[in-house]
């Protein structure tokens, strides 16, 4: 809704929607009765439009987009502002994106506080401004710096709008005050003055055409895939060559094109996905409204490796002190370099000063002596994969460390509790587990052990925030969520390669999709040798060695061409051959070597496997299916509370294309009876691979006809 009062004749129209004053259909239509009764007021001198609770208003109510809405468009609002004879000025705090800005676009006038922030988001949920956004900002900011705002999505701070002509003041202290007093200094002035439809879109000297054709370019190498910034091009120049109106009703007809489109849809439930992580409970009670956060001033990270050294450099650049532990001196320095040499790039890409890198290295206090964490409220091991070596460690740092530290560990597949049964403090220890390269990746999976305590938890989801990663609870299980589904996925890779694909094929299908690299070209940059390693030694646990001669592997069937190439010293990218031979500047150019189709077809003919023409179609739908089956699985034995903690994680850890919501939103797009359908028919193709037998959960949810959201229902469960 939106209050109406007038104080020194001038009406004010609050927008009272909180937290961030969304333009529901009670919000416009507040908005719409407010401005029509200051309009007929004879006492009335002028008209403020501010939001409630610090907020100017974030747009459309996006909840309200699968809806449907009744209720005034903006544009309707706007065209009844552009006809006032009273002055309308909007009086911005917080942030005013998208229709947010569009209504204070409507307005003649816009001041804004000092903390301000003005945009038009709507491209990041897959849509372009459709209130007015691409007609009016470019008439007010200019053609290529509206053109900037509106296909990025970033906002620009009160200054700088200021500059671009977006804002006619930026004032300090109460933006009420200094609303009514703006708009009482512009009451005797003629508004048609003011209004930006009056106005023509500001070229500052460019060639449209020239700059049209360059904008779609550019547009469409940056966005492959990816609709909205298309829109948003065309919509802006079209607002530069048509008339006002005609260039409204363009930009309305594309917005409603794209609202309905799946890639908008799939944009709003990343949107709220990523809120509802933070969302988090246990199984054994406590969660995210009741558990409180330990204060964390300082960090020790225990291996200063490939991800040690990353982890630690988050922790600096986030504002903390940091001890990184090494075993000795040798290791610790070439730790410290190698965080050097990863914090002097971000200084060579402009993200940072030479002096700012300065202060973050001042934080970090390198050491090989335990001793040097005694004090620190959080300590996270990141030693080699290893159980006896990390629970000696855990027993050195329960003995160490004072009582209420924390302890997290690195681990890639090992279970929480074996490591926390080393401490008398199991109650603190948890699994945060970091992807490589960990200075860079932004998904930060937690992970509680079953005697984790809801403190501990909240104090690991608010710390992955605070190092700027985006933190998701799951349950302990081989693999926790991210590895144990991408197990399937890159083994049905390496099966259809086995079966007739090449490497390259499997990772352009991949590519097209939208994912930013295929599997192989993924597993030649962190190394063969890494999988060599891990399989070996879960052979190795299991008492049994790792052959080639064979297609199966108890029971299963087994893809051993990794074998094959680590035998042949094709580690990946560090030896310039792997899946692929490297070429070009510093090794990095993937080309397709036909020594590995030899060594495939070699392979293939010794273990008796007929290739043939497999399809990009099915290596799409092998891979997806089958992670997307783990997907289920994971879900029935509630190691995740929902399916959107799988999508983000996939969102953040493996660059899923945002624009297809994730592979759990995926498949209830593509239908749950139908993937289910695809995947006991793969089960019954395949017998001899676990993954393909279909999850209880997904039978459920087919049979039943209830949609994802409601896999609680089908699951008989729910934490929250
Ligand atoms: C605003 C933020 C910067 C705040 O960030 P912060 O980190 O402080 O907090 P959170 O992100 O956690 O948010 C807090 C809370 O608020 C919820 N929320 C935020 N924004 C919205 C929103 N716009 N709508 C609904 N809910 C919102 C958020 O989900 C959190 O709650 P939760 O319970 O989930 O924890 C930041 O939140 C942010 O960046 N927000 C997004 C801003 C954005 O994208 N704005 C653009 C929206 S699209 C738009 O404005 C389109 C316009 O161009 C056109 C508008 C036309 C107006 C008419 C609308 C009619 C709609 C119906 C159409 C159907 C018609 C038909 O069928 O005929
Ligand atoms: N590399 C990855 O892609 C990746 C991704 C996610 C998680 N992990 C996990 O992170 C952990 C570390 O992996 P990594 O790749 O950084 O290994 P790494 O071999 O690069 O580094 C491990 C470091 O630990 C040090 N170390 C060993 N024992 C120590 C001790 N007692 N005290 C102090 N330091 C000691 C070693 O000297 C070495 O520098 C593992 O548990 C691994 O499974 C790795």
């Amino acid at each position: 809704m939106a209050e109406y009062s007038i104080r020194d004749s001038v009406a004010i129209i609050q927008l009272d929607n909180a937290p961030v004053n969304a333009l529901s259909v009670a919000v416009r239509t507040g908005l719409y009765d407010g401005i029509e009764r200051a309009a007929g007021d004879g006492s009335v001198k002028a008209v403020v439009v501010c939001g409630k609770g610090g907020n100017f208003c974030a747009g459309a109510d996006i909840k309200e987009f699968d809806e449907g809405s009744k209720g005034p468009w903006i544009t309707e609002i706007g065209d009844f502002m552009d006809r006032m004879r009273k002055p309308v000025v909007a009086a911005i705090e917080g942030v005013a994106l998208g229709g947010g800005l569009e209504v204070a676009l409507f307005c003649h006038y816009r001041i804004a506080a000092k903390n301000a922030r003005v945009g038009q988001p709507e491209v990041n949920i897959g849509l372009i401004p459709g209130g007015g956004g691409t007609v009016r900002l470019p008439r007010a900011a200019g053609f290529k710096q509206a053109l900037e705002m509106i296909v990025t999505g970033n906002p620009v701070r009160a200054e700088r709008a200021l500059k671009m002509g977006v804002l006619d003041e930026v004032v300090s202290g109460n933006i009420l005050e200094a609303g009514i007093k703006f708009a009482l200094s512009k009451a005797h002035i003629d508004t048609s003055l003011a209004c930006l439809r009056n106005r023509p879109v500001r070229m500052d000297g460019l060639n449209i055409d020239t700059k049209a054709d360059a904008a779609l370019a550019h547009v469409k190498s940056k966005y492959k895939g990816f609709e909205a910034p298309m829109f948003c091009v065309k919509a802006v120049v079209n607002a530069a060559r048509v008339p006002y109106d005609d260039a409204i009703q363009k930009e309305r007809e594309y917005f409603f094109e794209l609202r309905t489109s799946g890639q908008s849809q799939a944009l709003r439930y990343a949107f709220f996905a990523e809120r509802q992580i933070a969302r988090w409970g246990l199984p054994g009670g406590g969660d995210y409204r009741t558990a409180r956060a330990i204060p964390v001033r300082s960090v020790g990270v225990v291996g200063a490796g490939t991800m040690g050294a990353g982890i630690a450099l988050c922790i600096i650049t986030s504002g903390l002190p940091c001890v990184l532990l090494e075993q000795n001196q040798e290791f610790l320095e070439k730790g410290v370099t190698s965080l050097r040499g990863q914090l002097m790039g971000t200084v060579r890409l402009g993200k940072m000063t030479a002096g700012e890198a300065e202060v973050c290295l001042s934080r970090l206090k390198p050491s090989t002596s335990m001793e040097d964490l005694k004090h620190v409220d959080m300590v996270i091991e990141a030693v080699f994969e290893d159980l006896k070596l990390k629970r000696e460690v855990f027993e050195r740092l329960d003995k160490t460390c004072k009582p209420e530290t924390i302890l997290c560990t690195n681990t890639s597949t090992l279970d929480i509790d074996s490591v926390a049964t080393a401490t008398g403090r199991p109650d603190k220890v948890v699994g945060t587990h970091f992807f490589a390269p960990s200075y860079l990746m932004k998904l930060l999976e937690n992970i509680y052990g079953s005697r984790t305590s809801p403190e501990t938890v909240a104090t690991v989801m608010r710390f992955g925030k605070t190092i700027r990663k985006v933190p998701v609870l799951v349950g302990s299980c081989t693999g926790f969520v991210a590895n144990r589904m991408l197990a399937p996925y890159t083994a049905e890779a390496q099966f259809c390669v086995e079966e007739g694909a090449s490497p390259a094929q499997v990772d352009s299908v991949l590519m097209d999709f939208g994912m930013p690299m295929g599997t192989f070209r993924v597993s030649d940059l962190s190394g063969i040798d890494v999988s060599f390693s891990i399989r070996r030694e879960a052979a190795r646990k299991l008492g049994v060695t790792l052959t080639v001669d064979s297609r199966y592997f108890r029971g299963q069937r087994h893809c051993s061409l990794i074998e094959r190439l680590v035998e042949k010293g094709r580690l990946g990218r560090k030896t310039g051959k792997g899946w692929y031979k490297y070429e070009g500047p510093g090794g990095t150019v993937p080309l397709e070597d036909p020594d590995v189709l030899e060594i495939i077809e070699t392979h293939c003919r010794a273990l008796g496997i007929e290739r043939r023409n497999v399809g990009s179609h099915e290596i799409q739908e092998r891979m997806q299916l089958a992670m997307i089956n783990e997907g289920f699985k994971i879900l029935e034995e509630g190691i995740c509370t929902r399916a959107e903690e799988i999508d983000v994680i996939w969102l953040y850890g493996f660059g899923w294309p945002r624009y297809l919501g994730g592979p759990m939103f995926y498949a209830s797009k593509l239908g749950l009876k139908r993937v289910f359908e695809k995947i006991c028919t793969f089960h019954k193709r395949f017998p001899h691979s676990q993954h393909w037998v279909p999850s209880v959960l997904l039978g459920k949810l087919s049979e039943s006809g209830l949609p994802l959201s409601k896999w609680g229902e089908a699951a008989g469960t729910s934490r929250l």
